[in-house]
């Protein structure tokens, strides 16, 4: 991390590389592997099947971290998004988001196969990591609520509520960014709520078969946790916010196929990925004008890329050869996503939040029927000292009545009183031997990531200083030996030049290519 010239800590987007395993079509096509992943370097290698010379052999990438295709659901989570979650949770906003070409792995990392096994995505596990710690921390009230969209078509829907009768738009805020009107938010008041909400948008979400996926995601998906807390009758506020994106994956029309209503999908797909394709290569360029406004995507990840929040990207590719334009496009704007900056900044001492408007909604309702009781009390007790002879029978129904009366107005009072607090959470239910344990677990979890990221960063700046060094330690016997040492630097520096260049003019035939293939299914998807 550090400060910009606005004060802030800068902290740049972490990117990470997920390879997925063969696939079975490809396995029966006996398509070739064209990956090495370095896990310990961070370093991803790509064989290039189509190459012409040496300089086109192979590229080599490198990131916060990569992920081949032994990496389990647990490892990466507990060494990348785990250590964001802990961050929310102390009131930062943070952002996960998978990128990629359809088929490569993006539901599979976020949402997982299966809820509650080594097959939980980063979505379910996140929600785990969210109630364990509320469950262990004692003396917060937390309020805690979900909103779940969709973008199709360039629209946005909510997936919580789909026969929702007003139109949802996009607004800005200063203090709350970006964000959707009337979108359905929902209060979560245990891991269960949450996983219930998932499903019900999961099971709204809009999906469709492709050529390169059965189950192809065909919009881009925000689940959104706002976790608020603060002591009692504290009178400020932290606020985490986390947003879990589910990209809809890049596909070519000329390998889809795609036709129709799906081609329409398509085009819109791209158009948006495009979009967030300009926005990460402007952020990267520091450029003075970010194409936000493009997209609703880039609109909606406005915070998440070069605003406040911590956010990961993670980048899914596929290890097989007939995908490799698509992966290395993939890697290519995953490279560029690692040098931009985010200036994230703790949500604190938060004054308009919703749970300090309920704490202060069941102070109030209180101590109204704190003084109701008081008044009936003393109803009840004035006609018990004065009631006499004299008095006629109509006055005293109607004293009885207004008893009554208060009575209801009471437990009303009352009845309002528990739904309110029904929607906060007390933390801190856990046994204290429980709450010790797992509060180890999950300090000695973070450790490790921090550890593991740790080596990962000297490991490349060792490969980087020995480079470096190499010729300071060497002593030479002869001017021979120093010339031929320098002429296989400069040999070795030539190759690097000549793959430099090759990269230029690969991206730009890239970016040349994927402009017509845009144009061409604009044209089609107009027909
Ligand atoms: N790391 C992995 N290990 C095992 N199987 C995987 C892995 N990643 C992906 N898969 C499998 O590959 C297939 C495609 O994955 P998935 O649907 O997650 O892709 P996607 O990128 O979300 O696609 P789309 O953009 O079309 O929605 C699925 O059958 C999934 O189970």
């Amino acid at each position: 991390m550090d400060k910009s010239s606005s004060g802030f800590y800068n902290e740049a987007v972490q990117v990470i590389v997920r390879c997925r395993p063969m696939s079975q079509k490809e396995i029966q096509a006996d398509c070739v592997g064209i990956i090495k992943a370095y896990p310990n370097r961070g370093v991803i290698e790509v064989q290039n099947p189509k190459a012409r010379n040496e300089n086109e052999k192979t590229k080599l990438f490198t990131f916060d971290s990569v992920y081949d295709w032994n990496s389990t659901q647990q490892g990466l989570y507990d060494e990348t998004v785990r250590p964001l979650v802990s961050s929310v949770l102390d009131g930062y906003n943070g952002c996960v988001f998978a990128y990629g070409q359809t088929g490569t792995g993006k539901t599979y990392t976020m949402e997982g196969t299966k809820e509650f096994d080594e097959g939980q995505g980063v979505v379910p596990r996140a929600f785990e990591q969210i109630w364990a710690h509320i469950n262990r921390t004692t003396g917060l009230e937390f309020l805690v609520s979900v909103r779940y969209l969709e973008i199709y078509m360039e629209e946005i829907r909510d997936l919580l509520k789909i026969k929702h009768v007003k139109t949802l738009e996009l607004r800005e805020d200063n203090g709350q960014g970006v964000y959707v009107t009337h979108l359905h938010s929902q209060t979560c008041k245990s891991e269960a709520d949450m996983f219930k909400a998932m499903r019900i948008g999961n099971h709204n979400r809009t999906t469709g078969a492709t050529n390169m996926n059965e189950h192809s995601s065909r919009s881009h998906a925000i689940f959104q946790i706002v976790i608020e807390m603060a002591e009692k009758n504290s009178k400020s506020v932290k606020v985490g916010k986390l947003n879990l994106v589910d990209l809809a994956g890049s596909e070519r029309q000329s390998k889809t196929g795609a036709t129709g209503d799906r081609l329409k999908e398509a085009t819109k797909i791209n158009k948006a990925l495009s979009s967030l394709g300009n926005v990460i290569y402007a952020l990267a360029e520091n450029s003075a004008h970010i194409p936000y406004r493009d997209s609703k995507l880039t609109r909606l990840l406005q915070d998440s890329l070069g605003g406040n929040s911590k956010t990961i990207m993670i980048a899914n590719i596929g290890p097989a050869s007939m995908n490799y334009d698509e992966t290395i496009i993939t890697l290519r704007y995953a490279y560029r996503a690692k040098s931009i900056k985010n200036q994230p900044i703790k949500n604190e001492d938060i004054k308009n939040t919703k749970l300090l408007e309920l704490q202060q909604e069941i102070e109030r309702l209180k101590k109204l029927i704190e003084e109701k009781n008081r008044g009936i009390e003393l109803t009840g007790q004035i006609e018990y000292e004065v009631s006499s002879e004299d008095e006629d029978d109509s006055e005293k129904e109607e004293k009885v009545k207004k008893l009554e009366l208060g009575k209801v107005e009471v437990s009303e009072l009352a009845k309002q009183l528990k739904t309110l607090e029904n929607q906060m959470v007390h933390g801190g239910n856990l046994v204290d031997s429980v709450k010790e344990n797992e509060l180890k677990l999950e300090q000695q979890r973070i450790e490790i990531a921090a550890r593991k990221r740790r080596e990962i960063e000297i490991q490349q700046k060792i490969e980087e200083e020995e480079e470096n060094c190499h010729e300071l330690k060497q002593v030479f016997a002869s001017l021979q030996q120093a010339v031929d040492f320098k002429r296989d630097k400069l040999k070795r520096l030539h190759g690097r030049f000549q793959s430099v260049k090759q990269e230029i003019k690969d991206s730009h035939e890239e970016y040349v290519r994927s402009r017509k293939e845009i144009e061409d299914s604009n044209d089609s998807a107009a027909m």
